[in-house]
């Protein structure tokens, strides 16, 4: 493992879609802005789509630069002329791609070699395969398998086996770009590097914790992808359940990647099982209509604009999701963890909130629970709510103030985006924020039997209007307990 990357190739299947333009290839232009890409790195697109370098060039060009700060354009072109494009379908006939591919990488093969597959997860087995059978596959080149991998727990043990025919475990790096945001890894430095949380992290003096992913944005032009997701595949097997890990686990013994993966695995692993009858009670499905989103108005999930028409399974996917989760262990026995994520939410903000038990006995009125708001986005910052003496004489009137640590003006340096820290990780070998093959797959074992229990419902996902916190049945699952999603965290 080196610190800075060599020259590398870093041949990106799927290199023309949603991700690569809205997140990886950004994520490289910062990299390569800040002097973090080898001179010789190229960035090589794979796609169905029939373009050459030039055109690859242009549509990065168009599309990419209104969201990077071009301030030097020598830099902007160094980067668009590292960018190519070969043309391949996975599974078709045409061996061209492939032959073209093969031309570019002959003669680079003392170069990192790093396969992203940024695709529909049931092409990463054959796309393997047929980079294999081109002979691309050498022995010190990488992975990078995006989530979800799979579509439930056969699917994902089918494709490990698949990838791990061609690669070794060492060479795999399934990624979820939570665990490379700041605020994420900062819950690691939280837990275990101040000592008065510690002896407080437990079901005697936590109530519940709600973990939150909202976006405002829909889904225009993901139909073909997202009718066969939906919210529980897409967010909450994968980032959800990742920060319910890194809030539940136990002190690892070392901070090593082994130590923190198994911790996180006894986590999934303790997950009480919601099956059958209990999906109906413990967890909430949602799609949602048209709305005002952000003061726009936007359409509903349906007549989202796409290149192809909704199908039956468009009228059934989720496009919110809650549940209340339980981890069954000495520490977290009788803590609810409420998770939620849902697109066209009235803000776009990622959070953890732990929410204290109330003091045992209040001599104040108006008294109530502490909370540490660890949020994750849009800017990232940990919040703990405490109560103070509104200041003046007469009867105490209490008033809840935040006391917070905001990383924007804590620290100068500028927090690089989750993707880019992967992705130089990826380059310099480093697997320590990747997922490991039982984490994936022991997170599947949990959510399958909530898929299943949808999938053979007749009744549709509750709908919600676009612009609001998800369907009435949310709050329900929030209210029985008599208590409430905090809005005000996130709004
Ligand atoms: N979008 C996001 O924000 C995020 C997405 N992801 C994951 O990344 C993956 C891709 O998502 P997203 O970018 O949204 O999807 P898109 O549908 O936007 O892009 C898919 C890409 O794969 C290519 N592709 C698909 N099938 C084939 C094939 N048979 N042969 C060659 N190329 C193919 C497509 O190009 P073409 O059709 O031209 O061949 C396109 O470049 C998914 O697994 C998703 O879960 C993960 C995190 C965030
Ligand atoms: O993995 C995914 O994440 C994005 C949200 O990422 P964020 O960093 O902006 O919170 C989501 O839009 C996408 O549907 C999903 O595939």
């Amino acid at each position: 493992m080196s610190e800075t990357p060599q020259s590398a190739d870093l041949i990106v299947f799927g290199g023309t879609g949603d991700l690569s333009m809205r997140k990886l290839l950004p994520a490289l232009y910062h990299c390569d802005r800040d002097g973090r890409l080898a001179p010789e790195t190229r960035i090589i697109a794979m796609s169905r789509g029939g373009l050459d370098d030039a055109d690859f060039r242009g549509k990065v060009d168009a599309e990419v630069r209104s969201s990077v700060p071009v301030d030097d354009l020598a830099l902007w072109q160094r980067f668009l002329n590292r960018l190519h494009h070969v043309t391949v379908d996975i599974g078709g006939e045409d061996p061209t791609g492939w032959a073209r591919l093969t031309a570019m990488l002959a003669g680079h093969e003392q170069r990192d070699r790093v396969f992203y597959l940024a695709s529909p997860p049931m092409t990463f087995g054959p796309f393997c395969r047929e980079a294999n059978r081109a002979g691309l596959v050498t022995p010190a080149s990488r992975v990078v398998l995006e989530k979800p991998l799979g579509r439930d727990l056969a699917s994902a043990q089918r494709i490990n086996d698949e990838v791990g025919a061609i690669f070794h475990e060492r060479q795999i790096f399934r990624i979820d770009h939570y665990l490379g945001k700041e605020t994420v890894q900062n819950l690691l430095v939280l837990r275990f590097a101040n000592a008065f949380l510690e002896p407080i992290w437990n079901s005697l003096w936590i109530d519940h914790v709600q973990i939150t992913a909202a976006e405002t944005v829909g889904t225009p032009g993901r139909r073909g992808y997202y009718d066969h997701a939906g919210a529980l595949r897409d967010m909450v097997q994968n980032h959800l359940l990742q920060l319910l890990c890194l809030v539940a686990m136990e002190p690892p013994s070392r901070n090593d990647r082994e130590s923190i993966r198994d911790e996180k695995v006894k986590v999934l692993e303790s997950l009480r099982p919601i099956v059958g009858g209990e999906v109906d009670r413990f967890t909430v499905r949602g799609q949602y209509t048209a709305g005002v989103c952000g003061g726009v108005e936007v359409p509903g999930y349906l007549d989202e604009p796409d290149s192809t028409a909704p199908t039956e399974a468009s009228h059934r996917v989720e496009t919110f999701a809650a549940i209340r989760a339980e981890v069954k262990n000495w520490r977290w026995a009788g803590v609810p963890f409420y998770l939620r994520t849902g697109k066209r939410m009235p803000y776009r903000s990622s959070e953890i909130v732990v929410q204290f038990k109330d003091v045992p006995h209040s001599i104040f009125a108006g008294s109530a629970p502490n909370r540490l708001v660890l949020r994750l986005q849009p800017s990232e910052g940990i919040r703990l709510h405490l109560m103070a003496k509104e200041p003046g004489a007469g009867e105490v009137a209490l008033k809840p103030v935040p006391l917070s640590l905001s990383f924007a003006e804590t620290f100068t340096s500028r927090v690089p985006d989750a993707y880019e820290r992967l992705l130089m990780d990826v380059l310099t070998g480093n697997p320590t924020l990747f997922m490991r093959r039982d984490e994936v797959e022991a997170a599947w074992r949990w959510i399958d039997p909530i898929l299943a229990e949808w999938e053979s419902q007749s009744m549709l996902p509750e709908p919600y209007p676009a612009g609001t916190a998800g369907p009435a049945g949310a709050h329900e699952l929030v209210g029985r307990s008599g208590r409430a999603w905090h809005e005000e965290d996130l709004a």
